[in-house]
């Protein structure tokens, strides 16, 4: 395909193209994140699933600028077609590649189901093959469904437990961005059950396990799976809705896998609570977009990027900078979130938001950007008006 220029076309928080140049940067930008970390004797090897979008890209792109980390990334991405470019995470797939290379430390990846027995086995046979053991294996998945071995299908959905939940959209349609109420019902059992099986723990057990009995876990292995916690704004939509019954089982997991898999070789399985960031999952929850708004307006530079939060992460997991570690032994990398008075904030944005019927001009622009920036636009240092090559190929092992 000849090089186009590529807009961005599309409605709300849903783009149907992405600019490779743009998504290039964004890799770059986390690349730059500043490494304070400890210098490690050896490349840490890792396996990190989901790593082509929002926090297991951050991991990624930050982890081999940083400490130089070497292994395998897996995400399932879609390639482009005549009509639409590719996904944008199959771009920044391609940049971190070349990042990757020019650090000079050996780092593949794979377009496949993690959810699949399949893509399981093939990738870590590959690991095997290439890299040995696992030093850190990082779960940083968020899916909209999951076919499990006998093909049943699971559709995750974002609806609130016990009774219904009204909270805000922001629509951009309008010409201020105007906020509009919306009244979610509460899931049924099989809801609750449905979106466990594709956000809970399960499938990260599978993997840990899947690796320990292949003798792939290297001593002292750590696995890290990430958590949200969250406000009291959102909590009737997240925290106590669907997605938070499928953390907590997240969360559970945690300690049957440092007391299972993980116990013949002295690792340890670790939640990581991360703070609110505008990733492609977030913005499919209603109420998020307005709160990370707020949260940002309150904020300002103090929000810290998920390429922060992923430096921040690989110090703790290498032994350096010691995150804090709350009563259920999950790490704190959202402290920001909760700083002294920042929820108060918050509320009183959200109130203030509320009253009026709109968003704060500047917030609601932010958080375009931010949406865009998902996509590769809106990204400083990037001309959109030249055309840029769309057909980039997956990267080669
Ligand atoms: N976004 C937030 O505000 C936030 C805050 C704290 C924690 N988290 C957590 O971080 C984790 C990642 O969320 P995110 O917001 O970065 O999501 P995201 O949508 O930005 O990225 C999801 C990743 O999962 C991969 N993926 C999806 N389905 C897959 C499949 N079937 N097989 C292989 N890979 C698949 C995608 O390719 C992508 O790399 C989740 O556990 C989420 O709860 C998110």
């Amino acid at each position: 395909m000849a090089a186009t220029v590529v807009t961005a076309r599309g409605k709300g928080a849903l783009l149907l193209d992405s600019h490779p140049g743009g998504c290039r940067r964004t890799v770059e930008e986390a690349a730059a994140e500043t490494w304070d970390g400890p210098t490690p004797g050896r490349a840490p090897r890792v396996l990190i699933i989901g790593c082509s979008a929002g926090y297991g890209s951050a991991l990624t792109a930050a982890g081999i600028a940083g400490p130089g980390v070497t292994g395998m990334g897996l995400a399932l991405e879609r390639p482009g077609n005549a009509r639409r470019t590719a996904s944008p995470g199959w771009y920044r797939v391609a940049a971190t590649a070349d990042l990757a290379r020019e650090r000079g430390t050996a780092f593949e990846f794979v377009n496949g189901d993690c959810f699949s027995a399949g893509t399981k086995a093939a990738v870590l046979d590959r690991f095997a093959e290439r890299f040995g053991q696992i030093d850190h294996l990082v779960y940083s998945v968020a899916a909209p469904r999951r076919t499990d071995h006998d093909g049943a299908t699971f559709a995750s959905v974002i609806k609130p437990r016990g009774e219904a939940h009204g909270t805000y959209l922001m629509d951009f349609d309008a010409e201020r961005p105007a906020l509009r109420r919306v009244e979610i019902a509460p899931a049924t059992g099989d809801e609750i059950a449905a979106t466990t099986k594709v956000m809970g723990g399960e499938d990260w057990a599978l993997w840990v396990a899947e690796a320990a009995s292949r003798g792939l876990l290297a001593e002292g292995a750590s696995t890290v799976a990430l958590s949200y916690l969250g406000s009291e704004l959102t909590a009737p939509i997240y925290r106590h809705g669907t997605i938070g019954a499928a953390k907590d089982d997240l969360e559970a997991t945690a300690a049957r896998l440092t007391a299972s898999a993980l116990a013949g070789v002295g690792g340890r399985a670790v939640v990581s609570v991360n703070g609110a960031a505008v990733t492609q999952a977030s913005t499919a929850i209603p109420g998020i977009g307005l709160y990370v708004s707020l949260l940002r307006g309150v904020l300002g530079e103090g929000m810290q990027s998920p390429a922060r939060q992923a430096s921040r992460m690989w110090a703790h997991l290498l032994g350096g900078a010691e995150l804090a570690t709350d009563e259920l032994g999950r790490i704190r990398v959202d402290d920001w979130e909760f700083a002294p008075g920042v929820q108060d904030a918050v509320r009183a944005a959200w109130d203030g938001a509320v009253t009026a019927g709109e968003v704060p001009a500047a917030e609601a622009a932010w958080f375009l950007d931010q949406v865009h920036r998902l996509y590769g636009f809106a990204v400083d240092g990037v001309d959109y008006a030249l055309p840029v090559e769309t057909d980039v190929a997956w990267p080669e092992a």
